[in-house]
């Protein structure tokens, strides 16, 4: 431990020159619940509970406080909450679903603070014993090390003997070893026989310690971790204890002590009293009075979600070394206010897994969260003292801990190093207390997020099954929270004998980008198949420097045969195992030169080789550019900016064919113009589209248009051709996809996810990472337009009671006002005259109208009236489409496809089904409000 550390001057300097992090709130996710304007100051209900859970206490435990300022309480966890939980990992990328995630601030010292959300961090670089051996190290039922019995030494390989191993749902097939690669360390692994189901439960477990975090603190009860930003329609738990608003919305009380932390109610209030927060009250009452930290608290200088992670982290073993003592000193027995929790607050698993976690939770921080293993192939100890230190932080974050846990008594460095000191530790152990406990929880700390919107809520150290789990960009696992407990299940089939995996990063990245975000923040370089044999991730698309590495001689020169089932779908139409017609190669090809093509069920061969791919690739990319370039005016309109292709609303109806017979249309891109497309467009799709077939298209339907290009589905002829029809309807979706988003059309961008799903449901056969992400994007647009639905319906109520209202008014400063706003003008948008179709255009033209002379106004007037009618008319449209989409989303035969959503029962997985039934709720509240201005 360095002295800065701990020295109050310079503890004192530091934390004034540092700006850690902006005090902002993460984004409040709208509540489902139409708004209720309660102004009534939230801190006007701290209720004074500090007084009330301290009179609770038993006397012994007050006078046991006085003496040795220690709780002697138990540990207690509450286990009532039920609403947060994570989706699935690290796939929240698109601006528009990144919800805030705990601003850092502009200060590059500011990362060390656990204010994002994260994987478990950098691998902790600590001294622990063990070997690179690749034999399995699991030890059933033994609370020492294990001994290697050829080396004779200890190794880093926890005994499966804690209460979440043991409670698994499929107990004993869990094992945590040394897995073969080196430099990876230890893992988690499946034995069972059978191959697990997706879905399946793994394990759940509680944290040593865990915090809600500086951004959620007024939002998140500190003891259950129930979000009140996601709350809907529940019924209030609060008895009348906890404070209801007057519109049913429940609101956080806070502690009246520190003014720091909040909870639901009382009841969760002297839990969590009991438990840590007694002492740690009083720590930040202690640090309050030191003039070197205080802004700390009182002006948010820093974040304080570490800090407090490791106080309480080196509380619970204080307060555990007491209860020792009293338990020692009266034959075993617990204290009096001890029974009383017990009797009160615990129950069960929650029990045993709390005094498991005393007991052995220390023990299991200072020798198994740690790993030599990893430590050689990484970086020094030196170097990760640095890491931590190189902006301060760590000298920060210590003396605001130091302010709050050592008291004026102690010396600051005998207590830290007695941090370490456990029984059976050598000296070399006892190292640096302080630092090593901060690398634990940066290494080892898991970011608790809230299910509906993956927002960070709080910082969580497990030390049972979690932290063994190693990184994979195609995980076969994923973690969910319910309230702080944290619940591991299966996402994919996992094999006998597979290594369990979750994904610490975002897996949407390119691979080179992954791997650099891997090495930066966790010092390894991932060996998945993903970044195996998909330098080009297939989920984004490869950009040229990309493919100029794939490209490079060095590469092998053929693919071996692609097994059907990974790659492609047979393109010979007569074929019995042929559904689609599309192929699905372009990722096999930015690794080999040419890829064999053989259906094992027609013998159907076929090579391609990447020159072609390229260039069909390259060819399909003109034409979009083109296309698009027409579309917004080209050459006609040269210069003006006007744009007048709108995208695409809802899918093209099946024509029918002069024959009689129906044809199913092709969708090129699912882009439709407000008006006729010219002839220019036109022309230019045709052109480019016969330069990559070799054939006229077949009903390509293009807009609103009627225009078609006839053509008989059997020119589409070889793989070439399809290959290039592939990468030209699937670049199409993707832009309209994107155009749609960063325009917040989320209308547009939920119907061309879906078209994108489709496609990739062709193209990818079984699980693939691809498919997982554009439906997890479905799901959230979904859910996004769900709150849209309801605000949406909530200012309908509102605009007909003001029907003066300036339209300076109905353009809040919010995001999400906005986001409805342009809703309700995307709406519109399709009745737009010519220049008005995008909604940048209808935002701006109408800020320029709120600035027009009052000549206009009455002018102003009808157009509102105008487009308010409007408005209710296309709402409807949206309504009936939303209705629509929601038995696709609960149909099992699409979503056996996307496996990554299938729930136990093969249903929708219960995360999902969630969002779902919000879109459900706001479907049924929206329509009150569409009634009305229907029958005005
Ligand atoms: C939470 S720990 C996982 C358990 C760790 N293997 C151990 O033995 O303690 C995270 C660390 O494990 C290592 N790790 C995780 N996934 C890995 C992978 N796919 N390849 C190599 N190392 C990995 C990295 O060093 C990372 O910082």
């Amino acid at each position: 431990m360095e002295s800065t550390a701990m020295d109050p001057e310079i503890a004192a300097t530091s934390s004034t020159q540092a700006r850690f992090r902006s005090s902002s709130n993460p984004k409040a996710k709208r509540n489902y619940r139409p708004t209720r304007r309660d102004d009534s100051d939230h801190e006007g209900h701290d209720l004074d509970l500090q007084e009330q859970a301290q009179s609770t206490e038993t006397k012994a435990e007050t006078e046991k406080q006085g003496q040795d300022g220690a709780s002697t309480l138990p540990y207690v966890r509450s286990q009532n909450a039920q609403n947060l939980g994570e989706v699935y990992p690290a796939l929240a990328r698109l601006s528009f679903l990144d919800q805030e995630q705990g601003d850092i601030g502009d200060d590059p010292g500011a990362n060390f603070s656990v204010s994002k959300p994260r994987r478990p961090l950098k691998q902790a670089f600590s001294d622990g014993k063990q070997t690179s051996d690749s034999t399995e190290r699991q030890l059933m039922s033994s609370k020492e090390p294990a001994v290697d019995a050829t080396l004779g030494i200890s190794l880093a390989v926890p005994p499966m003997t804690s209460p979440a191993a043991l409670n698994s749902a499929i107990k004993n097939q869990i094992v945590i070893r040394e897995c073969e690669q080196i430099g990876k360390g230890r893992g988690l692994f499946y034995t069972g026989k059978e191959s697990l189901v997706p879905g399946s439960l793994i394990f759940k477990e509680l944290g040593y310690c865990q915090v809600v975090n500086d951004a959620s603190l007024s939002k998140v009860c500190s003891t259950c971790f129930k979000d009140t930003r996601e709350e809907q329609g529940e019924e209030e738990q609060s008895s009348g204890t906890g404070s209801v608003a007057a519109g049913g919305q429940r609101k956080l009380v806070r502690c009246a002590g520190c003014r720091i932390v909040w909870y639901c109610n009382k009841t969760c209030q002297i839990k969590d009293w009991k438990l840590h927060h007694q002492l740690e009250c009083q720590g930040i009452q202690k640090s309050l009075s030191n003039p070197g930290v205080k802004d700390v608290w009182t002006k948010h200088k820093m974040d304080t979600t570490t800090v407090r992670a490791l106080c309480r982290l080196i509380r619970r073993r204080e307060r555990v070394k007491i209860s020792a003592q009293y338990k020692a000193e009266h034959g075993g027995k617990l204290d009096a206010a001890q029974k009383q929790v017990n009797e009160v607050y615990f129950s069960g698993l929650d029990q045993k897994e709390d005094e498991w976690l005393d007991e052995n939770g220390a023990a299991w921080i200072q020798q198994f969260l740690s790993s030599n293993e990893i430590k050689q192939t990484t970086t020094s100890d030196a170097t990760t003292k640095k890491h931590l230190d190189e902006p301060g932080q760590f000298a920060k974050i210590m003396a605001v801990v130091m302010s709050c846990v050592v008291s004026p008594k102690e010396d600051p460095h005998v207590f830290l190093k007695g941090l370490s000191e456990l029984p059976g530790l050598s000296e070399h152990d006892a190292g640096d207390g302080g630092l090593e406990l901060t690398r634990k929880l940066d290494s080892y700390g898991f970011v608790i997020t809230n299910l509906e919107t993956t927002m960070a809520i709080g910082l969580a150290l497990y030390v049972q099954s979690m932290p063994f789990l190693n990184h994979s960009c195609v995980p076969n696992c994923i973690y969910t929270f319910r309230g702080a407990r944290v619940e591991c299940r299966a996402i994919r089939k996992v094999q006998p004998g597979e290594e369990l995996t979750i994904s610490y990063i975002d897996q949407i990245d390119l691979t080179k980008v992954r791997q650099r975000h891997l090495q930066d923040q966790y010092h390894f370089t991932c060996d998945c198949p993903l970044c195996k044999f998909f330098p080009a991730n297939p989920m984004v698309l490869p950009e040229q420097e990309d493919l100029l590495d794939v490209l490079a001689p060095s590469k092998p020169l053929c693919a071996p045969s692609l097994d059907p089932k990974q790659g492609w779908i047979c393109p010979n139409p007569s074929c019995k195992a042929a559904r689609h017609t599309v192929l699905a190669v372009d990722s096999q090809l930015e690794i080999y030169n040419n890829v064999k093509l053989h259906c094992s069920t027609c013998g159907y061969e076929e090579i391609l080789t990447q020159e072609l791919e390229q260039e069909n690739r390259e060819e399909a990319e003109r034409l979009l550019a083109r296309f698009v370039r027409e579309m917004n005016g080209g050459s006609a309109s040269k210069g003006n900016g006007a744009r007048n292709f709108e995208l695409a609303k809802f899918s093209a109806e099946t024509t029918a064919s002069e024959d009689g017979s129906s044809t199913e249309p092709i969708i090129v891109g699912g882009l439709r113009t407000v008006q006729e497309p010219s002839g220019a467009a036109l022309r230019a799709f045709a052109a480019a589209y016969r330069t990559l077939t070799g054939t006229e298209s077949r009903s390509v339907i293009l807009a609103n248009s009627t225009s078609r290009f006839s053509d008989t589905d059997e020119h589409l002829g070889t793989n070439h051709g399809r290959s290039s029809v592939h990468h030209l309807v699937r670049g199409l979706v993707q832009a309209a996809f994107d155009e749609a988003v960063s325009h917040k059309h989320w209308i547009f961008a939920l119907e061309r996810s879906i078209e994108l799903n489709r496609i990739l449901n062709e193209v990818y056969i079984g699980h693939h990472p691809v498919k997982a992400v554009q439906n997890y994007y479905t799901c959230k647009i979904a859910n996004l337009l769900a709150n849209l639905l309801l605000e949406e319906s909530t200012v309908e109520i509102e605009e007909s009671d003001e029907s003066d209202e300036s339209d300076d008014d109905k353009f809040g400063d919010s995001d999400d006002e906005r986001d409805l706003t342009a809703l309700k003008n995307a709406m519109t948008a399709s009745r737009a005259k010519v220049g008005d179709g995008s909604m940048q255009d209808m935002l701006s033209r109408r800020g320029r109208e709120g600035s027009d002379d009052n000549s206009t106004k009455n002018s102003d007037k009808k157009q509102r009236q105008q487009q308010r009618r409007s408005q209710a008319e296309n709402s409807k449209k949206v309504l009936q489409f939303l209705k629509e989409l929601v038995p696709k989303l609960e149909d099992s035969s699409i979503l056996q496809q996307f496996q990554i959503c299938w729930g136990k029962d093969g249903r929708l997985a219960s995360r999902y089904r969630h969002q779902v039934d919000s879109l459900k709720q706001a479907l049924h509240y929206a329509e009150l409000p569409f009634a009305k201005s229907e029958k005005e």
